[in-house]
């Protein structure tokens, strides 16, 4: 068989298989295809028929030319609409223990393959690490899904365990106070209480899994990969990336990717659920600035009591809202709410299974959004200047949501627990209050600040072309 003589370079880029780190690869694997790059991205099979089933048969042969997805095996149990996992400790052990093997073979298979460019650079989600367990000839760029404050503070805690911080010597300690302990010895970490650090680390069991995998491999593995890629940008949060930049000075902080990839090549999406487009028709009948948008992403659940205290919360404050119920949002059941309250709410309220965020939060009707502060959601936020009522629930939501609230100004907490009274408050103040006016007066100002970041001569767009020229000439 001839050689393939195209000169391409060539990015495997390979996510871990949740939504919430699917969607910052796949764009950035756009925007290295738009520069040139030929991609092969790895899919897991679990993701595959994920795909499958949300995006129909023919999703992965829809690509564009140098863009292809291959699959490997994960040990997962084959999904089905009623049957996906919301285990990601399971899901994060199961790829770590299985994906190496066949990424193995799948490198080797493309080395010998004659219709596509000798591959160039692995592009490797940091909680898919195993990557940087061989040398596979090539640079490996370790990309980190979770902010840059989340990322830095899961780096220090070797040093939290040190310092006795963590673990909690038992569950009394996450409600007796201990949590407010303030942090004020990592350098560029600011105004951090203990309770602001990712969940991860509040952690009684020293054995943990997702602590072992997001957190002790991930720092473990980062020195050994050719650089560090961070979905951010330096005005959003300069002080902790000139921190990790001191220790790992093959940094690029090129994001939000979101914004940058949204013009190109729309035809290839990574939903792992069925996507509602009523509810763009919804939006579009509503008064500009007038609705709260509720999603907690892809990961979260509720109990079923939780739910309700959220949905009489939107029921009384009174305003329109959209909010996204995944059916497996509800912890051991489905997700459903009482024909009352659908009474309460018929024409003001939509609930839909899943949408196209980016699409509802760069909507004019929408007005606020009701997060568990996923990163993703976060920058979406901000890239539409869109304020926020944080609900954060684990990883590094907690230190989103601290940031939001008190650096970036544009975000308001509420307990963990909330009651329908405190969401009906919450709801209204920043709807309509003091409050509400000054964060959506910030929101605006991110949103300038990070097109900025993007936009040309901005510090993440000359990231991405020192990116995209360090992966060309091999390093
Ligand atoms: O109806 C929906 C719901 C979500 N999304 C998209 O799904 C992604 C969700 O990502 P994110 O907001 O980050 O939430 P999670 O799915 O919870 O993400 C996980 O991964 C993130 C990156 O590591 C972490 O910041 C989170 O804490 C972790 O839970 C975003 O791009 C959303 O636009 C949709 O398009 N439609």
């Amino acid at each position: 068989m001839a050689a393939f003589t195209e000169t391409r370079p060539h990015a495997v880029v390979v996510p871990l298989p949740v939504q919430g780190h699917i969607n910052p690869h796949l764009k950035l694997a756009k925007l290295l295809h738009a520069r040139g790059f030929h991609i092969t991205f790895v899919n897991s099979e679990y993701n595959h028929r994920r795909l499958t089933l949300s995006r129909g048969p023919d999703w992965a042969t829809a690509g564009l030319d140098g863009f292809r997805f291959e699959t490997i095996p994960d040990g997962l149990p084959p999904p089905s609409d009623e049957n996906i996992t919301q285990d990601v400790p399971a899901l994060c052990a199961s790829t770590r223990a299985t994906c190496l093997a066949p990424f193995r073979d799948l490198m080797a298979r493309l080395s010998r393959a004659a219709d596509v460019p000798p591959v160039t650079c692995i592009v490797s989600d940091a909680a898919m690490g195993f990557t940087v367990d061989e040398d596979f000839g090539v640079p490996v760029l370790l990309f980190f899904a979770p902010s840059a404050c989340g990322c830095w503070s899961y780096f220090h805690f070797g040093e939290l365990v040190r310092r006795g911080y963590t673990p909690l010597k038992d569950e009394s300690f996450l409600t007796n106070g201990y949590l407010d302990t303030p942090i004020d010895w990592i350098v560029g970490l600011e105004n951090i209480r203990l309770r602001d650090l990712p969940s991860l680390i509040r952690t009684t069991d020293p054995d943990d899994v997702m602590l072992n995998i997001m957190v002790r491999r991930a720092a473990h593995d980062a020195p050994h990969a050719a650089g560090i890629i961070l979905n951010t940008f330096d005005d959003l949060e300069g002080p902790v990336l000139f921190a990790i930049r001191s220790k790992f000075p093959n940094l690029y902080a090129v994001g939000p990717v979101s914004s940058i990839a949204a013009t190109a090549f729309t035809s290839i999406s990574g939903n792992l659920w069925k996507e509602d487009t009523e509810c763009i028709k919804w939006l579009d009948d509503q008064a500009d600035g007038s609705v709260l948008y509720v999603n907690f992403g892809s990961i979260t659940v509720v109990t079923a009591e939780q739910l309700l205290e959220f949905a009489w919360g939107l029921a009384r404050s009174g305003y329109p809202f959209l909010w996204v119920v995944r059916p497996d949002m509800v912890r051991g059941e489905a997700a459903v709410l009482p024909a009352e309250f659908a009474a309460e709410v018929e024409g003001r309220g939509l609930l839909v299974g899943w949408c196209n965020q980016e699409e509802v939060l760069a909507h004019p009707a929408t007005a606020v959004f009701l997060s568990h502060c996923g990163w993703n959601s976060t920058l979406e936020s901000i890239s539409e200047g869109v304020p926020m009522i944080c609900w954060p629930f684990f990883a590094d939501q907690q230190t989103n949501c601290r940031y939001l609230c008190t650096k970036w100004g544009m975000g308001t907490e509420i307990s963990s627990n909330a009651r329908k009274g405190e969401v009906e408050g919450c709801i209204r103040e920043v709807m309509t209050g003091d409050k509400g006016r000054e964060m959506r007066k910030r929101a605006l100002e991110w949103k300038e600040r990070a097109s900025k970041a993007i936009g040309p001569g901005g510090s993440s767009s000359v990231n991405l072309e020192r990116l995209v020229a360090d992966l060309i000439r091999g390093r």
